[in-house]
């Protein structure tokens, strides 16, 4: 990872070398192959491998200190003794990390705002970003779709790691960006890629089943996502906690015992508390109440779940110190988040074709809900399953749509190094009587196909991504773009 900072001694990063060594330092990487001269390189403990093992490589390219924990140290201790580079050793080096590059970069917005759960993060953060901008402040969202707003940038990670994390935080804010909203993963959140950032307030969305390939057992999964809540500035934080999910309470009692204060969300309970929905074609007429107080107001987008995620969004901002009625007053502005819920065309004969994020089977069960009372005819759903993923999600993902829907076509998504016929069977396997369709344009096309007036086909899985990884290939494709293309043949126009 490149630096343009001056060099700075490794000393001013917070960290203590053995034998009191103090070099200056150029720059951070946390992969050896982007090591400069004079570089400190972070050597991780991995899942596949220990970074020490990339020590001597990292040494080679001019590494002038590494930073590890004692089995890296161990690994490399023949290459470090006879090495002139300095050695910090930590019992969590990636924690170590995370403060020493908040330290090297040394700026972020004033006011950052951090969202976890399994569905709705990137959602809740864009409706964050997009309120303050009715606000008038420049904003930033910054996770799965990238950073994005009033500066942008791409991210490869939905929380990337500290280096990059808070290169773009300190860049935003030289930019003139005051207010941030991100999204924290588990799997950034476990690997504290998000420690050193300075959190006026954490929200929580939801919790329910993903990434066991990596958390092994919800109850590690949940560890995780609750340590956003001891990462939020105790005392002075504040905590936006949806009460409707089972795990709500459990959540607000972690953010509690630090002594942070709690806005609650829910349906029908809490400080936001959402009264009514009246949905039609192009959006929902929303009730709810701050205090009690109640508000009446359009909100132009698709499925009830969003209007979840919206109040999470009013409790994030007035936490950040905004007057709840400039937020609600800004409310009717916000728009679709790219890929969750999306419009992506309509057919001549009036249905509709959605494109949407859903890739849990919570996602897929409340995207195909959320719609239904949106359309009024049949429900199609396309599902696929991604490769190199929590295999036990599979068939059920294809349950929730084979309950949900009304027809149920069942293609791949991201096979990855995955047989995409073996991750079809299992999604198959929770949906008897789908029709399955390898191939995702042509399943997509099937699916526009059957559409009768009134009805609506909804492609999950896929939202914003434009591209499908088969294999180490990133074969360009985007599910908004095929859509229309099936409408526009099946009906006869230019695309
Ligand atoms: C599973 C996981 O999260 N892995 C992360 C982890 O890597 P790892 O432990 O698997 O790394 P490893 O391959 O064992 O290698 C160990 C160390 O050696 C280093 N290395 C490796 C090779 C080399 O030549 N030189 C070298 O220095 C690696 O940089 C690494 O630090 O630590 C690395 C450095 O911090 C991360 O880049 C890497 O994220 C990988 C790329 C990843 O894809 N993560 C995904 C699963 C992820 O984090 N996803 C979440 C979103 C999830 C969601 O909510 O949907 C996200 O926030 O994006
Ligand atoms: N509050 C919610 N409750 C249930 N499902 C939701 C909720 N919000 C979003 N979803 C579903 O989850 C999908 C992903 O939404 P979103 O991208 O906002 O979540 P996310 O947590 O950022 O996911 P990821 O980190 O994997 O990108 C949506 O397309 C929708 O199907
Ligand atoms: N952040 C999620 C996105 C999944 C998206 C889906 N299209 C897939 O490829 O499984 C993950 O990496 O598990």
């Amino acid at each position: 990872m490149s630096s343009s900072r001056p060099d700075q001694p490794l000393s001013q990063l917070g960290l203590t070398a053995r034998g009191g060594a103090d070099p200056q330092i150029s720059g951070l990487a946390v992969d050896s192959r982007e090591v400069r001269q004079g570089y400190l390189f972070a050597a991780l403990p991995g899942s596949q491998v220990h970074g020490a093992k990339f020590i001597p490589a990292a040494l080679e390219l001019g590494a002038s200190a590494i930073l590890t924990d004692t089995a890296g140290a161990g690994i490399a201790a023949r290459i470090l003794d006879e090495s002139h580079a300095a050695l910090v050793v930590v019992e969590d080096p990636r924690q170590t990390l995370a403060y020493a590059a908040a330290l090297w970069f040394g700026g972020q917005p004033q006011t950052v705002v951090a969202v976890t759960g399994t569905n709705g993060k990137t959602s809740v953060a864009s409706f964050v970003r997009q309120i303050w901008m009715e606000l008038g402040h420049q904003a930033v969202n910054m996770g799965t779709t990238g950073i994005e707003g009033a500066w942008s940038y791409p991210l490869a990670h939905t929380t990337p790691e500290p280096i990059t994390l808070h290169r773009a935080l300190a860049e935003a804010a030289a930019a003139g960006v005051t207010h941030a909203a991100m999204e924290a993963s588990s799997h950034g959140l476990d690997q504290r890629r998000l420690d050193g950032v300075q959190l006026a307030a954490a929200g929580f969305t939801n919790f329910t089943q993903d990434h066991l390939d990596y958390h092994e057992t919800f109850d590690a999964y949940f560890a995780a996502k609750a340590g956003l809540f001891r990462r939020v500035l105790p005392e002075e934080g504040i905590a936006v906690i949806n009460m409707n999910d089972p795990r709500g309470s459990e959540m607000r009692a972690v953010a509690a015992a630090r002594g942070q204060e709690v806005i609650s969300v829910g349906r029908g309970l809490g400080d936001l508390s959402l009264m009514g929905l009246r949905y039609d074609g192009t959006g929902q007429d929303m009730r709810f109440s701050w205090h009690d107080e109640p508000y009446q107001l359009r909100l132009n987008l698709i499925g009830g779940f969003q209007a979840e995620n919206v109040l999470l969004a009013c409790g994030l901002v007035i936490a950040g110190g905004e007057d709840p009625e400039r937020v609600f007053e800004t409310l009717p502005h916000l728009t679709t988040v790219r890929g969750r819920m999306q419009l992506a065309a309509e057919r001549d004969n009036g249905s509709a074709v959605f494109v949407d994020y859903a890739h849990t089977p919570d996602a897929v069960a409340s995207a195909i809900k959320a719609l239904r009372p949106h359309v009024l005819g049949r429900l199609i759903a396309i599902v696929g399953a991604g490769g190199d993923r929590d295999i036990t999600k599979r068939p059920l993902m294809g349950q929730a749509a084979h309950e949900n829907a009304d027809v149920v076509i069942v293609t791949d998504d991201n096979p990855r190094s995955e047989d995409p016929a073996v991750i079809r069977a299992a999604v198959k396997g929770g949906a008897p009587g789908c029709i399955e369709v390898g191939d995702r344009a042509e399943a997509i096309l099937r699916g526009a196909d059957l559409l009768g007036p009134g009805d609506a086909l909804i492609i999950c899985g896929k939202g914003h991504e434009t591209g499908q990884t088969v294999g180490d290939t990133v074969l360009p494709f985007d599910d908004v773009e095929q859509a229309s293309i099936a409408a526009a043949a099946l009906d006869g126009r230019i695309a």
